[in-house]
């Protein structure tokens, strides 16, 4: 396919998108599915171009005066892969597969030189209307909001039980990884336009559980959650282990990590991934009733890793941004709180209760908190500040230290996704 199809074929996936409502990795799927003679190039440049407009959507419809698929694909063909009208009309013309030609309204949309001009800072962001104010305590919420629009990179976390960085690094050598500010975590950058994203996991020492795919956010906060060999830990929304297994590795499979979660399909993927990783120390609880009771006031750690609105994830998940609902929030931070409480519960005097998200919204974080340590006197919050610089010293970005406690990972300060943590001890 040219660039022309390639073009169409984006256009019609952000149509399904919006008409029937659906996740774009669905449409996407779909669309690869009634259309087999595309090859994996082809998909990429699609996937990429789909991506890139969800990522910057408003800003995008702001500069085209309307969010229809065709003017946002054609906004960001010239504003971000560089191709011209001209190109583009001439390529139109020869291709049976092509978009109708461009109007004279659209190139002069497209030709403009301030596009953004008069439009309010959450479009200049690229975020919902409602969020700037929800992350004002960040800062300057547009670059944070800007950050999040960018293509985010592929990490790896070296996994310590069965290799080296080293090991890795002359492994993937082809994708030349790069050091990061966690001591086992790899990064592989983002090409631009319809560059290929590096297929690590069809890699032999992926298969050979040398390293897991996982953002660098994630790996932190997990360092954060601060597991050691001999301890027994309990990771109360395990899913699919993400964390877990970090832990396991930083554990030195010394000691003991349950692995729960309240949704069996959740959990499921767990069971291979310990074996590729070689973790010795996890015993999966199923979601059966009374799974837990054995571990009331005898656990060491508690990881509560809880469900979330996901706002950290939106430079991966941009479709994501434009569909989340007030009435979604609410039900996250019901969640989230009854996890607290539960999760309190098991852990035992002078143990500590780890609470991450990948959200960046203060009520599903620092408000947590603080409504949980003012309701909970037993717990006191060690400050993130010292956790964070004892991990990984000055120059590892500049997260936002809380007042309750909290470390805030944002792109636009750590460059990973955006994720909370707060380890609170039980006194
Ligand atoms: C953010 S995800 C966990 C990701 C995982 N820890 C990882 O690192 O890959 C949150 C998980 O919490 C689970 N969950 C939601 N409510 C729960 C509850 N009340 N008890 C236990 N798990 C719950 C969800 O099923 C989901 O798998």
């Amino acid at each position: 396919m040219r660039l022309p199809g390639r073009l169409s074929a984006a256009i019609e996936v952000l149509t399904d998108v919006e008409t029937r409502k659906r996740p774009v990795s669905e449409a996407l799927k779909a669309w690869g599915l009634n259309n087999r003679f595309a090859g994996s190039g082809d998909r990429a440049g699609i996937g990429n171009m789909v991506y890139d407009v969800l990522r910057r959507r408003a800003s995008h419809a702001w500069a085209m005066g309307t969010d229809d698929p065709r003017a946002l694909v054609l906004s960001v063909a010239v504003r971000e892969w560089g191709e011209t009208v001209e190109g583009l009309n001439a390529a139109f013309a020869g291709d049976n597969f092509a978009p109708a030609p461009i109007t004279e309204e659209e190139a002069a949309r497209l030709a403009a030189d301030d596009p953004l001009a008069g439009a309010p800072d959450y479009v200049k962001a690229d975020i919902p209307d409602w969020a700037g104010p929800s992350l004002d305590y960040l800062g300057d919420w547009v670059a944070e909001g800007r950050a999040m629009t960018e293509r985010p990179p592929v990490d790896l976390r070296v996994n310590t039980l069965k290799s080296t960085p080293e090991k890795v690094k002359k492994a993937l050598s082809r994708f030349t990884p790069a050091d990061t500010f966690a001591a086992n975590g790899l990064r592989m950058f983002a090409g631009g336009k319809d560059a290929r994203t590096p297929n690590v996991q069809s890699d032999e020492g992926y298969i050979k559980g040398w390293f897991e795919v996982q953002d660098l956010g994630s790996q932190a906060v997990s360092v954060l959650a601060g597991a050691k060999p001999g301890e027994q830990v309990l990771d109360l929304c395990a899913g699919g282990g993400g964390k877990t297994l970090a832990m396991a590795a930083d554990m030195g499979n010394r000691g003991q990590i349950f692995a729960y979660d309240s949704e069996r399909a959740r959990l499921a993927p767990i069971y291979d991934r310990l074996k590729r990783n070689g973790v010795r120390n996890v015993q999966v609880r199923a979601p059966e009733a009374g799974a837990l009771d054995d571990l009331a006031g005898k656990i060491d750690r508690v990881l509560i890793d809880a469900p979330c609105t996901g706002t950290g994830t939106w430079r991966r998940r941009p479709d994501t941004k434009w569909k989340l609902s007030a009435e979604q929030v609410a039900v996250r931070i019901g969640e989230q709180a009854a996890l607290l409480v539960e999760g309190a519960t098991y852990v035992k005097a002078g143990g500590h209760l780890v609470y991450v998200t990948c959200s960046l919204l203060a009520d599903e974080n620092r408000n947590q908190i603080e409504r949980f340590l003012a309701e909970h006197a037993d717990f006191k919050a060690v400050p993130g500040e010292a956790l964070w610089s004892a991990a990984f010293g000055e120059a590892a970005g500049t997260p936002y230290f809380g007042p309750e406690g909290g470390v805030t990972l944002t792109p636009h300060r750590t460059g990973t996704d955006g994720f909370y943590v707060c380890v609170m001890r039980r006194g």
